[in-house]
């Protein structure tokens, strides 16, 4: 049905401890997509006990991961990122064909994974350690640093492969092992990295892909088993919070990469052209599933009207439709109740006296397909202003000053990414240290790339991925005090 050149990339096993196996119970869960409503695959649904194998196998490949030298483990990952380039139109393919999104961003997407890998594999290298002045004659300081152990993960269907990539890159380089769960909607990326990880020479236990649907005794699984020494995640805050607490019976290490409510600010001496191309692919990347999408767009009174009418002539230019026809910017989302979600948050806003600009909505293409949709007159009052709308709708709200820009962008328990676009040199700091967020975007709408530091403060998480901070989150310090010297 994909016509992919290498059929192989297709798996309907999990993947524990090396072996491509079914689920303890012979339980399955369908793949849908979300275009078409069709099932692309029926897999395996595994839930604790395998999970528990996948751990206990990660465990045992652990010391001989560890101790290979950082050449040796780059070389394998080196590997592992060509393979991925390779395979990349099949890759994207599969990515589309669960996910939604279209062809050429599924393709953007992979090679955006894959490029952690490869930036790892080097990074890795340069984890130096520390010699510290001691505080008498006969003592040594000295800090090593050492790989974390075993590592889980539990990512979601936003980004099925980039998410995997940015989290087993780092933990991999530094020594770590390693066991995912994909979201249950969007498993078959995580498969296909599994198949070519194989290939490139990731020993037994070092990589595993544990599915299922049942995420919460998965999720349990991960968080509790004292094996487990670093746990990651990527989702939705209140998921994060839950996932959180259940790691701190073991005091896990963790990395939190939560929601957000991305601001994105148009000040009056701001190329208004050139703000609106950013807020384009800021906000409908994804069809605006993504927790760094312009959640809130904030434009200044004197430049509200012009922004407005070119912003939605832009919208109304994009092309809604299947990902893998060619054309398609904006794709459906991923699953019918997403657009409900979505749908109700324009509701409230209509209700409380916002306006529908060019009347999206629900639309005829299926059940999962939402009209890229712009919304004025919005305020803090309605449920747009504070939560995350994970959706093609974009609010625009009419602010008067910096300081109220900054005081309304601040207004959120998030903090994850936010965007401005100005020109006065003097403003652009004065907002850049102002904005209470962990990322921000100056004149510029895409913010993610392997060599940049991503992630939150707040309630958005904590940690970084990506960068070379990123490697930390994967290494423990051990420091060694040497005497009678
Ligand atoms: N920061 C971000 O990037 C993301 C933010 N979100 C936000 O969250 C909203 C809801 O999306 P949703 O997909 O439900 O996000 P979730 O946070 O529920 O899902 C993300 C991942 O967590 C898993 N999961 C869910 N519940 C549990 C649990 N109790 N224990 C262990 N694992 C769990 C999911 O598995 P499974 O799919 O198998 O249930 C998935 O792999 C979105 O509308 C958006 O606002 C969502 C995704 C990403
Ligand atoms: O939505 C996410 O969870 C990740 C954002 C995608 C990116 O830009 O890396």
């Amino acid at each position: 049905m994909l016509n992919l050149k290498n059929p192989d990339l297709l798996r309907k096993h999990a993947y524990i401890n090396g072996q491509w196996i079914d689920s303890d119970s012979g339980e399955t869960l369908d793949v849908i997509n979300p275009a078409s409503g069709e099932t692309v695959a029926t897999i395996a649904s595994c839930g604790a006990d395998e999970t528990r194998r996948a751990i206990e196998g990660a465990n045992e490949a652990w010391p001989e991961w560890r101790d290979l030298t950082v050449k040796e483990r780059a070389k394998i990952l080196r590997d592992w990122y060509n393979l991925i380039v390779d395979n990349a139109d099949d890759l994207a393919k599969i990515l589309t064909a669960e996910q939604g999104k279209p062809l050429a961003e599924a393709r953007t997407e992979i090679l955006y994974g894959a490029n952690y890998l490869e930036w790892f594999a080097e990074e890795a290298k340069r984890a130096y350690g520390d010699v510290i002045a001691p505080p008498s004659k006969d003592k040594r300081i000295v800090v090593i640093k050492q790989p974390v152990g075993v590592t889980a993960s539990i990512t979601p269907w936003n980004f099925p492969s980039a998410m995997i990539a940015r989290k087993v890159a780092p933990a991999l380089a530094a020594g770590c092992t390693f066991v995912a769960k994909p979201a249950s909607e969007t498993p078959l990326s995580a498969l296909a990295m599994a198949v070519l990880a194989e290939q490139a020479g990731v020993p037994k236990g070092v990589f595993s892909v544990v599915v299922g649907k049942s995420s919460r005794a998965i999720g349990k699984e991960m968080t509790t088993n004292p094996l487990v020494r670093k746990f990651t995640f990527t989702g939705s805050t209140a998921v994060g919070k839950q996932l959180q607490a259940q790691c701190a019976e073991t005091i896990k290490k963790t990395s939190m990469e939560l929601g957000g409510n991305a601001p994105f600010i148009v000040f009056d001496d701001a190329d208004i052209d050139e703000a609106v191309k950013g807020a384009i692919v800021c906000k409908y990347r994804n069809a605006g599933q993504t927790c760094v999408c312009a959640n809130r767009i904030l434009v200044q009174e004197s430049v509200f009207d012009v922004f407005a009418e070119k912003f939605s002539a832009a919208v109304n230019a994009l092309k809604l439709g299947n990902g893998m026809e060619e054309g398609v910017d904006v794709g459906p989302m991923i699953n019918p109740g997403a657009v409900n979600d979505v749908r109700a948050l324009v509701e409230d806003a209509i209700s409380k006296g916002a306006k529908n600009l060019n009347e999206g909505g629900p639309s005829e293409l299926g059940e999962c397909f939402y009209t890229p949709t712009v919304v004025s007159g919005v305020d803090d009052t309605m449920k747009l202003f504070r939560e995350e709308i994970f959706g093609p709708i974009a609010p625009l709200y009419k602010f008067s000053s910096e300081e109220e820009a900054i005081q309304i962008a601040n207004d959120t328990e998030f903090g994850l990414a936010s965007y401005f676009y100005a020109r006065d040199i003097g403003r652009i700091w004065r907002v850049a240290e102002g904005l209470e967020y962990g990322m921000v975007g100056i004149n510029e709408g895409i913010i993610s790339n392997e060599m940049a530091p991503f992630g939150g403060i707040k309630q958005s998480g904590t940690g970084r991925e990506g960068s070379k901070y990123g490697i930390d989150d994967y290494l423990e310090i051990k420091y060694l005090c040497m005497g009678g010297i």
